[in-house]
């Protein structure tokens, strides 16, 4: 495997909860002592229940959050010592509400071209140019350039979060949940735009999702948090046909449970 586009080097984050006059603050390690390597052009999931510490590490990555302890590299680079300027056009998110996350006031266009305006080194022109060549590949047309949110279906929108992802051409993308918010028949073509996206792109990703089924899908390696910790990482196709730890065993069977039978009680008689 090709060389670490971003590592962790024992990063641990805690946080202090409540504490006051007479009592102490509860401290809580919601990242402990994690080291991970995301390779060139890989995707990587993250795994773990709820709580378990995937979307402090995201925010982390995203240079969003310091750690308490340890270090974040990006090619070879501290985070911290690197212009938040090169790292933000190199490492971008998409985040799981398209909803939440576009302006209602603005267009498909200005959306896509925030970031460029930002950077304040390309002409209209070239924002437009840029935009619209983004909106090929997103395989969206051209006349929605100008639609506001409003006017757009959720998968549409997540196509526009994506697009202005893209637009300052990174190296990395941390997907937190970026499918989860829509409907299953959209979930697969916004999955395949992602798959697509990363060849034609060189891309690498950071995969974080609640849904196996989805990583099995789009990940090379799993990683799977619990308690801050990362307690397995493994090739996708080992890791679903040989999980070595309790808990991934145990995470891998719950998902097997049919979501809509999980809720209903058992009728009286019956187990
Ligand atoms: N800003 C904060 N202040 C205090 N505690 C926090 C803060 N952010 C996260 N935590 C705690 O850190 C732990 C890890 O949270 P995190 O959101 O990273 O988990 P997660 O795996 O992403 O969960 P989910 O899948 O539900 O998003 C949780 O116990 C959470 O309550």
């Amino acid at each position: 495997m090709s060389e670490a586009m971003l590592r962790l080097i024992d990063v641990s984050r805690v946080f202090q909860l409540g504490g006051g006059l007479f009592s102490q603050p509860r401290l809580l390690h919601a990242l402990d002592g994690v080291s991970l390597d995301l390779h060139k052009g890989e995707v990587l999931a993250l795994v773990g229940e709820s709580g378990s510490g995937k979307s402090t590490l995201s925010r982390i990555l995203l240079g969003l959050d310091k750690p308490t302890a340890g270090d974040v590299l990006f090619d070879g680079r501290s985070i911290r010592k690197l212009p938040r300027r090169e790292f933000t056009q190199r490492v971008q998110p998409i985040f799981q509400d398209p909803y939440s996350s576009l302006n209602p006031r603005k267009t498909v266009r200005q959306i896509i071209e925030m970031p460029l305006i930002l950077q304040g080194r390309h002409s209209r022109a070239e924002r437009l140019r840029r935009v619209r060549e983004l909106l090929d590949l997103l395989r969206m047309p051209a006349r929605m350039l100008d639609a506001y949110p409003s006017q757009m279906s959720g998968g549409q929108r997540q196509r526009v979060a994506i697009g202005r992802a893209l637009i300052s051409r990174p190296e990395v993308v941390i997907c937190d949940e970026p499918t989860s918010a829509l409907d299953v028949s959209v979930q697969a073509q916004v999955l395949n735009l992602l798959m697509e996206l990363r060849a034609e792109l060189n891309l690498t990703y950071l995969f974080i999702s609640h849904d196996l089924a989805v990583v099995e899908y789009i990940a090379d390696r799993v990683a799977v948090m619990q308690a801050g910790k990362i307690v397995e990482i493994a090739d996708v196709d080992g890791l679903f046909s040989r999980p070595q730890s309790d808990y991934t065993k145990n995470l891998l069977a719950s998902a097997l449970v049919i979501p809509e039978m999980a809720d209903v009680e058992p009728v009286a008689g019956q187990k």
